[in-house]
């Protein structure tokens, strides 16, 4: 986990004048300097946060961390057998997540605060917006599944898409001392279950969409739904809740938890309260028409797809609200720097057309297709595989998404603990009868040079499923891998073969 190196706050807190209504066994009240929900990281002094985990309840972990120093637990369950100062809650993660931004000095009140969830699109929407702000002197941290980054472009790897409760307000802090004007930061369904961002109340909420992921976190989809509507509860209430207006999945589930303020829809329905026309689109870039609450604007995203469409519409209509100009706009979204991985074009001279996606659900894999198919001349070639350890009702799900290209490939991705054949499995389970992989390859390397060796002048290459990631999870091992850089290889040992004058002249 990436955290930030701040010393040790030195002042002790009463956890009783924090935290007003919380009970206490064994004392009075608890003084504390800081507060962790590990053992291992507990410190002379620090509070305990016994989190009742999805493995574990933390008080397992209490006479540890008293061990380590800690001055008292923080709890929702008393436990007698244990010989220390406790501080009992009805919702731990709530009052952790409170605690780290008050005790960080609450930077989110020194910030303007976005969040951006949805099953698709948080990365690509946070880039595009941190581009506009940017482009409009206010400058903009970032957090999400590929970087942090506090506003001054020195971005530092992210090992998750939230951050936990503490780390999310060290970095908050961070941009608050760095002079951004803004946060941006992706928020997970994971996240809101786990109230990482309580304690912050957000200026803007974006929902991209909800389809399916993460059933093996969410009991059911609309379990899952429900908890990314959540959001709305974090928006302030002059504030903007921003969404895919077309997507009925969100206005559902904001209609199931009962959210009472009014979203601004973005879409491609005329009755949206931005509406988009999209005006053209190649293999390289698209263009728009929407209209903003000023004027009826044209952009362009150097990206193809309706989708990202939506992502660069969504992201406009919110910078809009934030006081950026209709040509700070334009400019921030057709000069961002585009997530990696994202429709990323492996470029060689060799004669097809390659792309590296992060697509890994269903609709992400179906839109991406559908997308290429239209774009291309030739034949669709696509490879992909499926996560060991996560939702494993989505891989035949997948496989049928994929079946508007003209060869598929299966192949390995982050097996993780889970056995390679055992996804593969799941994935074939997808093809309707009489139909099959073109070919099934576990390991990813053979994999991408076979499907590439099938193409031919004008066809279209898609590795899905692992975008920007550089190392492959099999087992316990973190083999580096990269799909864009093994492509290339692939492709450079292509046209090298096909262009022997080139190769002695080099
Ligand atoms: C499933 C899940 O989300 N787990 C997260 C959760 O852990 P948990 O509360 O379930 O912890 P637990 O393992 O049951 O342990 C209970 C308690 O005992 C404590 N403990 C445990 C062991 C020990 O030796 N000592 C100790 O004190 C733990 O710190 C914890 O407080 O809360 C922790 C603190 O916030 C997270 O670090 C942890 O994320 C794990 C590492 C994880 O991989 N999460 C992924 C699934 C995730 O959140 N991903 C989303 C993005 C998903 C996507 O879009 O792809 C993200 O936002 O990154
Ligand atoms: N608006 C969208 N609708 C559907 N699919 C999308 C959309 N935007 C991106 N995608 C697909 O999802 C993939 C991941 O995009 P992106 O990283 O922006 O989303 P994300 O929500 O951050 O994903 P994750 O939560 O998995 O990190 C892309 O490579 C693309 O295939």
């Amino acid at each position: 986990m990436n955290t930030v190196s701040y010393s040790r706050p030195v002042t002790l807190h009463s956890i009783r004048q924090l935290l007003p209504s919380a009970s206490f066994v064994g004392c009075g009240d608890i003084y504390f300097r800081d507060l962790t929900p590990h053992s291992d990281d507990c410190q002379h002094g620090d509070l305990f946060v016994a989190v009742p985990g999805t493995n574990c309840h933390g008080n397992k972990y209490g006479t540890e961390a008293v061990l380590r120093g800690a001055s008292g637990i923080l709890t929702d369950t008393p436990c007698p057998d244990l010989n220390a100062s406790q501080c009992v809650v009805s919702d731990v993660r709530r009052s952790y997540a409170w605690l780290c931004q008050y005790l960080r000095g609450r930077p989110s009140e020194a910030l303007k605060t976005i969040g951006v969830t949805g099953t698709n699109g948080k990365t690509t929407i946070t880039w595009l917006l941190r581009s506009i702000l940017n482009a409009s002197q206010k400058p903009a941290g970032l957090l999400g599944t590929i970087q942090y980054d506090d506003s001054r472009n020195r971005p530092v790897t992210s090992s998750m898409t939230t951050p936990d409760a503490k780390v999310l307000a060290e970095w908050l802090q961070r941009m608050a001392v760095a002079g951004a004007s803004h946060a941006v930061m992706e928020v997970s369904s994971h996240a809101l279950d786990q109230k990482r961002i309580a304690g912050i109340t957000l200026d803007t909420s974006i929902i991209t969409n909800i389809t399916q992921d993460h059933l093996d976190y969410h009991p059911d989809f609309e379990n899952y739904s429900s908890t990314k509507a959540l959001i709305a509860d974090y928006t302030h209430h002059e504030g903007q809740l921003i969404i895919n207006g077309d997507d009925l999945n969100i206005r559902r589930a904001l209609e199931r938890n009962r959210c009472v303020q009014k979203p601004i829809t973005v879409g491609f329905d005329d009755q949206s309260d931005h509406w988009i026309q999209i005006e053209s689109m190649d293999q390289s870039s698209s263009q728009f028409r929407i209209n903003l609450p000023s004027h009826v604007v044209n952009i362009s995203i150097a990206r193809p797809g309706k989708y990202n469409v939506m992502n660069a519409a969504l992201a406009a209509v919110t910078a809009s609200y934030h006081g950026c100009s209709d040509e700070q706009i334009i400019n921030g979204i057709e000069n961002a720097a585009l997530p990696p991985g994202r429709l990323q074009q492996v470029c060689s001279d060799h004669p097809i057309h390659c792309f590296v996606d992060y697509a890994h659900t269903p609709d992400a894999i179906e839109n991406v297709i559908s997308t290429m198919k239209h774009l291309i001349d030739g034949k669709l070639i696509c490879l992909f595989g499926a996560g060991g350890n996560r939702d494993r009702s989505k891989r035949s799900l997948m496989t049928q998404a994929a079946l508007g290209a003209d060869r598929i490939i299966l192949t390995a991705d982050n097996s993780r603990q889970e056995s390679t054949q055992q996804i593969l499995d799941d994935l074939i389970s997808g093809f309707p009868a009489g139909c099959c992989a073109d070919r099934v390859e576990p390991d990813r390397r053979t994999a991408i040079r076979w499907a590439i060796e099938q193409a031919e002048p004008g066809d279209c290459v898609l590795i899905l499923g692992r975008g920007h990631e550089t190392s492959q999870l099999i087992g316990d091992q973190s083999i580096p891998f990269d799909d864009a850089r093994e492509a290339k290889q692939v492709l450079n040992d292509l046209s090298a073969i096909s262009s022997p004058i080139l190769l002695k002249s080099a």
